[in-house]
């Protein structure tokens, strides 16, 4: 993460944040506190969010730049989490690239004409930057208001985009997905590498516009095998990241029930592995291996259990990310949920946990 004093000058608006604790924390420093933020802390629990949104679609919302600021924003207000997390959505780059699908609520995306064969696949049309404008100037506006707090951008790793493109919409089995995979390995290939060339698109734009990490979500990848993972998804999603490299910045690998695939998500070309909450972060760091750092892992359901149990679980976890880091040569901890929020958490509870590990 360092710069060569003989590189040319960038244009690059990214901020200089030595002292932010999540992004010591991602490089292997001594952050001044521990760093903490929530997947899916934008929308979902808040009242100002849901106020906000009012009368507007869930995707109409993403392509408009005021709107995503302030939606944006509204978690590091009222949390003082360490990070902002950009209002987005994974589809958001296909929706941008004229595939039409919409965000249905309390369903998830629905994809009007699925993608099942090499004739679907060769028609996808490829996203152009300009295209998801919007994104990038909400971007720059949110660099222009967020201080010292780093803004992390995201995108849909191919196979988690792909399941939603050949199912149609979310999928608990994916056999649609796994069924194209195997029986077409060709035309798999070709799916996940032009998925791979949109999301290294959304990513880039999002990085030119000042984003200060980047979280490449493999939501679904724990539906795979290890050895399927390796072979039909990995070099996929290694592209993506190495894409990416240069900018500098984390690059945050995460998945759902991933235990097993968490040493190959780190190789893929990780900088911190997410973990979700079915194993503890110091088997997680041994599986990693040393010289990443773990973000995670707190169940979300256990959010609903009443403050001593959740006091409870934060110190276990912050224990637990220790010993990663004393003992397995882990690099830091950036504390979050192994999910996102869900959407009945009471908010305070998040105020609350955000106290907690700062005051830790
Ligand atoms: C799989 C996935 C999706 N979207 C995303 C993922 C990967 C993360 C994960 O595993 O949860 C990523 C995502 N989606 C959203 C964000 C915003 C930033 C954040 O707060 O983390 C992020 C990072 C906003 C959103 N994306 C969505 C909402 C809810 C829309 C609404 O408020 O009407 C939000 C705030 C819609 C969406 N979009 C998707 C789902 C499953 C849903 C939920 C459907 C529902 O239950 O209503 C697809």
């Amino acid at each position: 993460m360092s710069t060569d004093a003989s590189a040319p000058a960038t244009t690059s608006p990214r901020r200089h944040l030595p002292e932010a604790p999540l992004l010591v924390a991602a490089a292997g420093g001594t952050p001044s506190r521990t760093p903490v933020w929530f997947m899916r802390q934008a929308g979902r629990s808040l009242p100002e969010y849901r106020a906000v949104r009012a009368g507007t679609a869930m995707l109409d919302s993403c392509f408009t730049p005021d709107l995503v600021t302030e939606v944006t924003l509204q978690p590091v207000r009222r949390h003082g989490v360490d990070a902002a997390i950009l209002f987005s959505d994974i589809v958001v780059p296909l929706k941008a690239a004229g595939i039409d699908l919409e965000i249905v609520p309390g369903t998830g995306p629905v994809i009007a004409n699925p993608v099942r064969t090499a004739a679907d696949v060769a028609a996808l049309p490829r996203l152009e930057p300009e295209q998801v404008a919007a994104v990038a100037q909400a971007v720059r506006q949110l660099v222009g208001e967020l201080g010292d707090t780093p803004l992390i951008g995201f995108a849909g790793a191919p196979f988690t985009l792909a399941s939603y493109l050949v199912e149609g919409g979310p999928s608990r089995n994916h056999e649609r997905t796994k069924a194209l995979m195997y029986s077409d390995p060709q035309t798999w290939h070709a799916l996940l590498a032009h998925l791979a060339e949109t999301t290294t698109t959304f990513l880039r734009a999002q990085l030119d516009a000042g984003v200060d990490a980047v979280q490449l979500f493999d939501s679904w990848a724990g539906a795979l095998s290890l050895a399927d993972y390796r072979e039909l998804v990995l070099p996929h999603s290694a592209r993506v990241l190495a894409a990416v490299a240069d900018a500098g910045v984390p690059r945050i690998h995460f998945g759902v029930g991933t235990g097993e695939l968490l040493g190959a998500m780190g190789e893929a070309g990780a900088d911190v592995v997410g973990v979700d909450w079915r194993i503890p972060l110091d088997v997680a760091a041994q599986r990693v291996g040393p010289g990443k750092a773990l973000q995670g892992n707190l169940d979300p359901a256990v959010l609903f259990a009443g403050w001593d149990a959740v006091a409870g679980e934060v110190g276990r976890i912050l224990a637990e990310g220790r010993t990663a880091v004393a003992e397995h040569g882990t690099l830091g901890h950036l504390v979050n949920l192994g999910h996102g929020v869900l959407p009945e958490t009471d908010p305070d509870v998040l105020t609350r946990v955000v106290e907690l590990v700062h005051s830790s």
